[in-house]
């Protein structure tokens, strides 16, 4: 007979230092798994203080304050009659560790500390935690004195061992350990544990999340069990989305997922499962022989918890969950979702006016206009939830706001100004119109010409210079220097806008947030002036590329019935910063020297394939020798040294470049993601003699083949 258990795990959007909040949500969190019938919950990764504290790790009160609130939920009765598993940070024998804490009843059973930490791209897990790097090894914890006094426990197990309770045997699989070679699910499993446990602080990155589902249905499948997937979820401060999915996966078979993308402070899914189909599933012969000549086994912390009530020995109204099909949003509806909740947790945490963006016509800050606009549509679509609403609410000083439509909020809070010069076309000028109209932005169309010719006249008056754009036969010197004035202008017009136009409107309401539009590739090949509209408070499109930027707007432009868009689409992009004649229009890539989608390449070679320039040369030449390209040697290594030469000069406009949201793996963001010097030699002399050494090899290689061709001929 079955022995069915109801088990729940959850996303939780935390904030880091936000304690008492981050409290109030794990709180909640138990309540929904016990209203679902759960008698397990399992939570994020350091959810006690949020996962993304960074150097707030090292402060020892941020272990002080976790006690304390750890101590209020484990004393508070809601928490009672349900095994708990809650991530939190602890220091033992004065070292900090990144633990997770199992309890029962205001008793503490185990503290698991996380055996193999991040340390990858965004992660820096290294820098504050210690790595508990001894399997199945465990030692005594002595509890702090106010926690040792509510429980009646003053030492409790500290290491990697395993729980058992009347039914089953349950380990715990900490983030990082589930993507390690040598993953401690498989161990466990060997050792008769048939729940895994996962805590996690994995965030956002677009096409990332298979990885992750395929990672743990490929552990389940092999080792047989029930898997138990809890993350964080939102911006928990800084440049990451938490994405969420907690699932329940049974023997590679996902039976619940949570969302990727929502507005939801805290969401719980739960499942039944039953026990016996793992034991039938591990019923092969193989991994049998492999359980029973196992030379180590874990320490056992054994407890008469019942995850099976046996008052309920045979309950007819309650079934198995059955196997569902992973839900995966497209790339296009990541891009959509991630940064519009990415945008809304920042802006109701930082509780600021609304959003300011300079909307030039051009895709970038139109793409960066329909995100608001997503996120709008996504408070709409989330009005019946309290906190949704009450956010709402504050941000508009409103208590009466209950909006209908995502314009109406738009309306409140999202400013667009289109600034103009003598340079800019009536195109650009009105689809920015019509695209602040069909999404209800309150819009400011503006021009800036006598602004940009003060500057240009003080110049003169200062220096008896006046610089000349170069169609004109200006040096390219001073038709940098012109473009640029424009730009920074717009810069400085952009914050001015943002702190006074609420108040022009009577709105008693605080200063806007402004927002930049410098997409990933332009960030790469530094094809941006520096402190122009690219520097702003905060650019939800700063990890995305061009050419996912276009495939967003096409998809927006159907599915949230936007048909302006296929204007933008259709449109070349300029910057429109030099006067536009009967035969020259600016165009970006022109003035680039490469196109987008060369830049994907070279940027996804330098970061994700950790190319340098005669590396990134051959794996090149390959490629692009090849048809449809068929290009020669010469004509790839002169590309490769090009982006080499733009990525060196420009590289150190990343050390200045306004928070983006994190979504691409070859992202050039000089904060956390992709540290690298800036004073760097463009010409990478070495490398680039080493290149023009194989040019010539390939070329007198191919003599060779085209004579002994022709002899054969
Ligand atoms: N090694 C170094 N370390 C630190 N700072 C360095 C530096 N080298 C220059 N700088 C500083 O950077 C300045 C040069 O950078 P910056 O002023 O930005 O100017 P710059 O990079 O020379 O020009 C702007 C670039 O962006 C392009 N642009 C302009 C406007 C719009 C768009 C568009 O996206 O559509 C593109 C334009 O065609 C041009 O290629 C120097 O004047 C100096 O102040
Ligand atoms: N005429 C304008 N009015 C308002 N803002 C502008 C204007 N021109 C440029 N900007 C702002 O400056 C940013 C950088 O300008 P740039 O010309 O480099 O455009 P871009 O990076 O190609 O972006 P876009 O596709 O939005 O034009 C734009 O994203 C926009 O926010
Ligand atoms: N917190 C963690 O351990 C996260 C690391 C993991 N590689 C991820 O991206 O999900």
């Amino acid at each position: 007979m079955g022995q069915y258990i109801t088990i729940a795990t959850c996303n939780l959007n935390q904030w880091a230092l936000d304690f008492e909040g981050n409290r109030d949500r794990i709180i909640e969190s138990i309540r929904e798994a016990k209203r679902q019938g759960a008698r397990l919950r399992v939570g994020p990764e350091l959810e006690v203080c949020g996962y993304g504290c960074l150097d707030h790790f090292a402060e020892n009160d941020l272990y002080d304050h976790s006690w304390e609130i750890y101590g209020q939920i484990l004393s508070n009765p809601d928490t009672f009659d349900i095994l708990l598993d809650i991530g939190m940070p602890i220091i033992h024998k004065s070292i900090k560790y990144n633990c997770r804490i199992i309890s029962y009843n205001g008793k503490i059973l185990l503290i698991r500390p996380k055996l193999f930490l991040a340390n990858d791209g965004n992660y820096r897990e290294m820098r504050y935690f210690t790595p508990w790097n001894r399997p199945q090894y465990y030692e005594e914890y002595q509890l702090p004195k106010h926690i040792a006094k509510s429980t009646g426990q003053s030492r409790v197990t500290f290491g990697d061992c395993i729980v058992e309770t009347l039914e089953t045997r349950l380990g715990c699989e900490t983030c990082e350990e589930l993507f390690t070679p040598q993953s401690p699910h498989i161990a466990m499993s060997l050792d008769g544990v048939e729940i895994f446990t996962n805590s996690s602080g994995s965030h956002h990155e677009l096409r990332k999340l298979d990885t992750r589902f395929k990672l743990i249905t490929e552990a389940t499948k092999k080792c047989g069990g029930v898997y138990l997937y809890a993350n964080q979820k939102g911006c928990d401060g800084d440049r990451l989305y938490y994405d969420g999915c907690a699932s329940i996966i049974v023997n590679g078979n996902v039976l619940a997922q949570a969302s990727q993308f929502s507005l939801k402070d805290v969401e719980v899914v739960s499942a039944t499962i039953d026990l016996d189909d793992v034991r039938s599933y591990r019923n092969q012969k193989s991994a049998s022989n492999q359980a029973v000549n196992q030379k180590t086994h874990y320490n056992v912390i054994k407890s008469d918890v019942e995850l099976s009530p046996s008052e309920n020995i045979f309950d007819p109204t309650v079934y198995p969950s059955l196997p569902q099909q992973v839900k995966y949003h497209l790339p296009e509806e990541e891009i959509a979702l991630g940064p519009a909740c990415w945008l809304w947790d920042y802006l109701r945490r930082s509780k600021t006016g609304g959003f300011f963006l300079p909307l030039s016509g051009g895709i970038d800050s139109c793409a960066t206009a329909v995100i608001v606009h997503s996120m709008c549509r996504l408070v709409v679509e989330s009005i019946d939830d309290k906190q949704v609403l009450a956010d709402l609410q504050m941000l508009v000083k409103d208590e009466t706001f209950i909006p209908k439509t995502p314009q109406e909020i738009a309306q409140r809070l999202f400013y667009t100004s289109f600034m103009g010069t003598e340079n800019s076309s009536a195109e650009t000028r009105a689809r920015a119109k019509a695209l602040s109209q069909a999404i209800g932005s309150f819009h400011v169309d503006l021009n800036m010409d006598n602004l940009v010719s003060a500057v240009v006249s003080l110049f003169e008056v200062a220096t008896g210079k006046r610089p000349i754009f170069k169609i004109f036969g200006g040096s390219s010197t001073e038709n940098l220097a012109l473009q640029n004035i424009q730009a920074r202008l717009r810069m400085v017009l952009s914050y001015l806008f943002a702190q006074l136009l609420p108040w022009t409107r009577g709105k008693t309401t605080p200063g806007l947030l402004v927002l930049g539009s410098a997409n990933v590739d332009e960030c790469l090949r530094g094809y941006l002036t520096k402190y122009d509209c690219s520097s702003a408070d905060i650019n939800p499109i700063g990890g995305i590329s061009k050419t996912d930027l276009k495939r967003f707007i096409a998809w927006a432009e159907i599915n949230f019935k936007l048909p302006i868009l296929n204007d933008f689409i259709t449109a070349t992009p300029t910057a429109e910063l030099e006067p536009i004649t009967a035969d020259y229009v600016q165009s970006d890539e022109v003035d680039m020297g490469m196109s987008y989608d060369e830049l994907s390449r070279f940027g996804t070679l330098r970061k994700v394939g950790k190319c340098g320039p005669l590396a990134m040369f051959i794996k090149l030449y390959h490629e692009w020798s090849q048809p449809p390209h068929n290009l020669t040697a010469e004509q790839v290594a002169e590309k490769v040294k090009r982006f080499w030469f733009f990525y060196a000069i420009n590289r150190h406009k990343m050390t200045t470049m306004t928070p983006a949201y994190h979504a691409e793996q070859y992202s050039p963001d000089d904060n956390r993601f992709d540290l690298r010097p800036f004073l760097i030699n463009p010409r990478f002399p070495f490398a680039s003699k080493k290149i023009d050494e194989l040019v010539e090899l390939i070329n007198e290689r191919q003599a060779e083949i085209d004579a002994s061709n022709k002899s054969v001929d």
